[in-house]
């Protein structure tokens, strides 16, 4: 049967189907890449090269699950700027002013990202006078359950009060905002303003001082004069919790909010192992020798600047567990019994106007990976 069907037309239909996203907008997508009297031809190839539309699915993916299609797909946008220049026409935009993200208030008065459609942006951009060409300088942060690709667009340019009025949101300070956010919302709106601010601090070459050039996704910059790429990049930082057995160190710096008390973290030295860093940072700032470690997790940390942050619980030995304090880096460390710490995850932080030091000692909120490593401890301390 699919001999009739001319092998150009068969071409084109591919090539419309590889700007579509993942699933769905077939019909619309062939619609905007193809003239007129092509459409009817394409859709027929469309379905003989992939069955019905609303099977439809990239590399096969009936197979794999979800997540793996999502992946793939992501994998090619990133490597095929006509592809990614495609999904972004009908994409997700998270949008940021200045770096701080846009988010919206619900009803019940909770902050929740504002996610447009990328027709949105361009109907926002229209309205204030702005070149559509705007919306190309985004970048792609991810894909959607619904498998839409999903990009960050700073809008920094466009005056802040009319861009929030016509979107009914409002820019948020991104500390703030990852505050307010719940779930996978807070991990994407720091990803896409890390991006984001990845690509306004390396527009130039280090070695020739030349403009270096995105590629559509905006996952690498390459220097026009010398050929070197660029891919962003994050600092890794270990952050360690200490327990003797009976009680775990928790550690402050004088710029820490007042009262508020953390794991030990430290970055990552040139050709150390985690584990090299884990040791020398507990000897630095403490003085103590660590007897053995466990890796428990990690995440993506935005301030002030990304790291990726290695979370791991170590021991130390109840004899050699006296503190000697790095008093350049560290105001205070100290060792806390479960019980102490279990009233310190109760504890709500202060207001950040508060005066003095808070009645009790708190620890880092619940999106912090140090918070998940002494909720750990606690956990394990309970269950002996
Ligand atoms: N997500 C979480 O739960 C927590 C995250 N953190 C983060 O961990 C990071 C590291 O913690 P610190 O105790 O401050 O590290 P640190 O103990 O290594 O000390 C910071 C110092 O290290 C030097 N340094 C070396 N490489 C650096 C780099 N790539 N970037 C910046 N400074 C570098 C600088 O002199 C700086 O003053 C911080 O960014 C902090 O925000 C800290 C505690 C909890
Ligand atoms: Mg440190």
């Amino acid at each position: 049967m699919q001999s009739w069907v001319k092998r150009s037309h068969t071409d084109t239909a591919k090539r419309a189907l590889n700007t579509t996203s993942l699933f769905g907008t077939v019909c619309f997508k062939v619609q905007t890449v193809l003239i007129d009297e092509e459409v009817e031809m394409v859709t027929h190839c469309c379905s003989l090269i992939r069955g019905p539309f609303k099977s439809l699915q990239l590399f096969g993916s009936r197979d794999c699950s979800s997540y793996v299609s999502r992946t793939r797909y992501l994998m090619r946008l990133k490597e095929d700027d006509e592809a990614c220049r495609g999904a972004l026409q009908s994409g997700n935009v998270l949008l940021y002013h200045k770096l701080a993200p846009l988010l919206r208030q619900t009803q019940r008065g909770r902050y929740q990202l504002h996610v447009l459609q990328a027709t949105d942006v361009k109907g926002i951009l229209g309205k204030l006078g702005k070149d559509e060409q705007l919306l190309n300088t985004s970048v792609l942060i991810g894909c959607s359950d619904s498998d839409i690709a999903q990009f960050s667009l700073d809008v920094g340019s466009l005056e802040k009060a009319a861009v929030e009025e016509m979107c009914g949101g409002v820019f948020i300070d991104l500390r703030k905002a990852f505050f307010l956010l719940k779930g996978p919302e807070a991990p994407l709106v720091t990803k896409g303003q890390a991006l984001l601010r990845w690509h306004q601090t390396h527009a130039y070459c280090s070695a020739t001082g030349q403009p270096t050039q995105r590629n559509q996704a905006g996952s690498q910059r390459v220097c026009l004069t010398n050929g070197t790429t660029y891919y962003p990049q994050m600092a890794p930082v270990v952050i360690v919790l200490l327990s003797d057995g009976r009680r775990c160190l928790l550690a402050r710096q004088s710029t820490f909010p007042l009262g508020m008390y953390s794991a030990l973290a430290g970055f990552c030295d040139m050709g150390e192992t985690m584990e090299e860093t884990l040791r020398r940072e507990v000897a630095e700032e403490v003085g103590l020798e660590v007897e053995s470690l466990q890796f428990s997790g990690s995440q993506h940390w935005p301030f002030p600047q990304s790291s990726f942050m290695v979370a791991c619980h170590a021991t130390v030995s109840p004899e050699n567990a006296e503190v000697n304090l790095d008093g350049v880096e560290l105001e205070d460390a100290r060792w806390f019994t479960l019980e102490e710490i279990e009233g310190a995850l109760k504890r709500k932080p202060p207001p950040q106007s508060t005066k003095g030091e808070p009645t009790g000692f708190w620890v880092p909120p619940s999106y912090a990976i140090a918070n998940k490593l002494i909720q750990e401890w606690a956990n394990q301390q309970k269950k002996l």
